[in-house]
């Protein structure tokens, strides 16, 4: 006989299924993290965009091998148009960053929300598999979310907002992002070709399937197309955690997964490293105008 928990997982993941198919995006509401820390967060990074510019310029960089950068427009030059926000980057993909390497500002929140982080995680990774048809220990075996790398975006009040945007439409290249936003809406996804407001729900979590999730589940779970629009009333902050493989699995070969994979089923995508289509995507201009570089990635329908 099933148990109540037995059921209770089956339609967890039976919802994640269907989310993760239609939508490409789901909320998560019994999460674990405490609302402290999840508050904690999004004040400490508001915190730290809200200091002068010249306490904020010794953190200014452009280089990715800083564990923590602040910039504006991390797309510039190749972006058609400048976004009208602000960023900081922490790179936690060889583990939590030297402190030092940190503003203390912002340091002890966002090292706390890594660790809750960590756990959802586990957690997500195997109702995913179980939500694909596959053992729960899948895709942590195949190492694709080991890594983490939060971005914080901080969206002013915008006099103008129909002359600007926040962020372009785009669809993250990570296999799953994680997205803490604070009470001032503007994400938008497209679904059926309209733009559909992502209303904030206080303490959720937004997961969005990311284009690697769809090339390996083999077009299973669709990556979401989403922006920000700039407005008049905010300041917007929003913690993006993007799941990627770690550093060990970034030149790793990952195509469609075989166990998915039938003569009703042939594979819609050739294998490729994360750091080849991590590559392609920046390089093509992903995120900056919206056009999708999965399709590059497709075995051609001749073959
Ligand atoms: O700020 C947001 O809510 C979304 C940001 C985003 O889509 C991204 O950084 O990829
Ligand atoms: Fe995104």
């Amino acid at each position: 006989m099933r148990s109540y928990q037995d059921s209770r997982r089956e339609d967890v993941v039976n919802d994640l299924c269907r989310a993760s198919e239609t939508w490409g995006f789901f909320q998560i509401i019994n999460h674990g993290i405490p609302v402290n820390v999840m508050n904690g967060t999004l004040e400490a990074v508001k915190q730290f965009h809200e200091q002068p510019e010249g306490v904020k310029r010794e953190w200014y960089s452009r280089d990715n091998a800083k564990k923590f950068r602040y910039y504006s427009n991390g797309d510039l030059f190749r972006s058609k148009a400048a976004t009208w926000k602000d960023t900081v980057y922490f790179d936690f993909s060889s583990g939590a960053p030297d402190p030092e390497a940190v503003p203390l500002i912002c340091r002890e929140p966002v090292f706390e929300y890594e660790r809750h982080i960590e756990k959802l995680k586990k957690s997500l990774s195997e109702l995913l598999s179980e939500a694909l048809g596959l053992d729960s220990d899948y895709l942590g075996d195949i190492g694709c979310m080991e890594s983490k790398r939060f971005v914080s975006h901080y969206y002013p009040i915008c006099p103008e907002p129909e002359l600007t945007i926040g962020t372009i439409n785009h669809s993250d290249a990570s296999f799953l992002t994680l997205l803490l936003q604070n009470h001032h809406g503007g994400l938008q996804i497209r679904h059926q070709n309209q733009w559909i407001d992502v209303c904030p729900v206080p303490g959720a979590i937004l997961a969005n399937i990311g284009d690697s999730m769809q090339l390996v589940s083999n077009d299973k779970f669709k990556s979401v197309e989403h922006r920000v629009v700039a407005r008049k009333t905010g300041p917007r902050v929003s913690v993006a955690c993007f799941l990627v493989p770690g550093e060990t699995q970034k030149s790793k070969p990952y195509g469609p997964i075989k166990e998915l994979l039938d003569e009703d089923n042939p594979p819609m995508y050739r294998e490729t490293t994360f750091t080849e289509y991590f590559g392609f995507y920046l390089s093509s201009g992903n995120g900056l105008n919206g056009e999708s570089v999965l399709p590059h990635f497709r075995v051609s329908e001749s073959k």
